[in-house]
């Protein structure tokens, strides 16, 4: 089988596949691209397309073509072409699967057909990373994301199937080059008393975890950028093991300290780049065990991330109008980030705390980050990684905590939670305080001697206090909003509820009446018209300010023509 076999055979393929499934843009490009790259070599496989013929159901062939190209993938040297049409073929001939089993059981086979090939990232000439068996990929919410042994991850910008390339990266002429004007990738160093801190800028992704930590030692807007001095050297080595980027490092009497190794890998996170862990060998390049890749097509120094990101306004789909807690806080990511914080900060130098934690296990900080994730409405990790409620309620149990103890519990995770870099929103704030204020005061319950607590309850599923979700409420410090312009009909014109009543409600009212009924729903509104129309009178209604009186006019009239919809 060589390349340009697959590329006949995806060609007749593609004439036999439904609509909207094309391989154009995903298979047939990036062989295309492979052929005419072999053909200027003295390659004897190269010359006249050969003639295939196909038998077998499109599914079938399509399956059997994903085979094909990732044994040839396989083999050393596979052209970046043949790399991204192999990822392509991979994840739709595993969508085409009957069921999930089918699905894992063709991922078993592709990962035996591709299992001699080491685990890495490679950077495709103006296209995408091609990511070969990564086994860890998540989402910003620290939600694992379906891997295939062969993928290939956008890198432009601007695929419409993120984090996966959908080709779009040849349609709008990406390219992959360096600024020449980017801020230089070079080391500074900062020498401490006990510990000297290496920054290079040229890397940095602006993530902001060091400033929210550590705001003494890595100063925003101020020159020097770092003053190790501002803080204590434990401090300043655990602010630079989370710099996601990898440009800050770190020397201890003139050696430059390693990074401790993590497990392989990869988290898409939300509006910014991948950010990778545990040294996954990046075009062969197995230096670094952390770094950041540049996700919005608009770096500075592609492949790396620069931070650009932030300044272009690069943004994933906007959250469920319904977030929930976890999601509005960060998810797992953000979550685990707060209780290490709060473990490894506050809790040790703590008279009250630390002499308490002094031999909790390793992993307490990621236990406790799963159960609020399980409570906050994420995904049941606690339940199903860590033994549940009951195990919960065992470590506490017997424990005989005080309300001091308590009271310093529920202080310091609210300063870890500021240091994390958490929402400080009041609606998130006042839900995440109450939740602690709750939860703890029920650990200080549970854990007296002869305490029963009740056993085998589900884990607890917070949610925002008295309904305040973001967006429910105008900020004082928000810029005026105008008002929309409504056509209000002539007085011989009958109200509709489509046409004039509906566009009176902003999505912002909606969503603050959203618990009680929907404002967008004419039978909703016509239900509740009376009491709408009482508070739209008294002005209470929608809480920042008044309607002007021609709109209360109008709903009244509405309400009196009988509530056309
Ligand atoms: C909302 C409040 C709280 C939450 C969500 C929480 C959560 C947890 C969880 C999930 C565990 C079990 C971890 C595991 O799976 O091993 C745990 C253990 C523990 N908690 Fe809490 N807790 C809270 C309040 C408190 C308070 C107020 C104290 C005392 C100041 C406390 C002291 C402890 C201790 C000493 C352990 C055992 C740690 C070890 O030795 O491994 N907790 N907590």
């Amino acid at each position: 089988m060589s390349t340009a076999a697959l590329l006949a055979r995806a060609r007749l393929l593609d004439r036999d596949l439904a609509p909207g499934e094309p391989l154009a843009e995903t298979v047939i490009r990036p062989l295309a691209a492979a052929v005419a790259e072999a053909a200027t070599r003295p390659d004897p496989e190269a010359g006249a397309e050969p003639e295939v013929a196909e038998t077998g159901s499109p599914a079938e062939r399509l399956w059997e073509l994903a085979k094909d190209a990732t044994r040839l993938r396989a083999l050393p040297g596979a052209p970046d072409g043949l790399i991204e049409a192999t990822a392509a073929l991979q994840h739709l001939a595993c969508l085409f699967a009957e069921d999930a089993e089918s699905m894992a059981a063709r991922i078993e086979e592709l990962a035996g057909l591709q299992g001699g090939l080491e685990t890495r990232i490679d950077v495709a000439a103006d296209g995408p990373y091609l990511v070969t068996n990564a086994t860890k990929i998540t989402n910003w919410l620290g939600e694992p994301i379906q891997t295939f042994p062969q993928m290939a991850l956008c890198r432009c910008g601007a695929s419409t199937v993120k984090p996966l390339c959908d080709g779009s990266h040849a349609r709008i002429g990406f390219k992959g080059d360096k600024d020449p004007a980017r801020v230089p990738d070079r080391q500074e160093s900062y020498e401490g008393v006990q510990v000297t801190v290496l920054d290079n800028r040229g890397i940095c992704a602006h993530s902001g975890f060091c400033t929210d930590r550590l705001p003494t030692v890595f100063r925003v807007g101020e020159e020097p950028f770092v003053a190790p001095s501002g803080g204590r050297a434990d401090e300043i080595v655990r602010a630079v093991r989370a710099c996601p980027s990898g440009a800050l490092g770190q020397a201890i009497d003139g050696r430059t300290a390693p990074a401790p190794r993590r497990e392989p890998a990869i988290e898409v996170s939300k509006d910014g780049p991948y950010r990778i862990t545990g040294g996954i060998p990046l075009d062969g390049d197995a230096s670094r065990e952390h770094y950041s890749l540049c996700r919005c097509g608009q770096s500075r120094n592609k492949p790396i991330c620069s931070g650009m990101h932030y300044h272009v306004g690069f943004a994933d789909p906007p959250l469920s109008e319904d977030p929930t807690l976890f999601e509005w806080a960060g998810g797992l990511p953000a979550l685990t980030r707060m209780t290490r914080i709060f473990y490894e900060k506050y809790v040790p130098h703590d008279d009250l705390l630390g002499p308490l934690f002094a031999r909790m296990s390793p992993d307490h900080p990621q236990r406790v980050a799963a159960w609020l994730a399980e409570t906050f409405g994420g995904p049941k990790l606690y339940t199903e990684q860590y033994g549940g409620y009951d195990h919960m309620v065992a470590e506490h149990a017997g424990k005989a905590l005080t309300e001091q103890w308590r009271s310093r519990w529920a202080q310091l995770i609210s300063r870890a939670a500021d240091d994390a870099g958490l929402p400080t929103d009041p609606e998130f704030r006042a839900a995440f305080a109450a939740y602690v204020e709750w939860g703890s005061r029920i650990a200080v319950e549970n854990s007296q001697p002869g305490a029963t607590p009740p056993p085998h309850m589900p884990v607890p599923q917070w949610w925002w206090v008295c309904e305040a979700r973001p967006g429910s409420r105008v900020s004082a410090l928000a810029p005026p909003v105008e008002r929309t312009e409504v056509r209000l009909p002539a007085s011989d014109e009958p109200v509709g509820f489509a046409d004039h009543i509906k566009p009176l409600f902003r999505a912002m009212d909606r969503r603050s009446m959203s618990f009680v009924f929907d404002l967008w729903s004419h039978d909703d509104v016509v239900r509740h018209a009376d009491a709408i129309l009482a508070r739209l009178r008294k002005g209470s209604m929608p809480c920042d300010g008044a309607w002007p009186a021609e709109h209360v006019d109008l709903f009244a009239r509405w309400v009196a023509e009988g509530h056309a919809p």
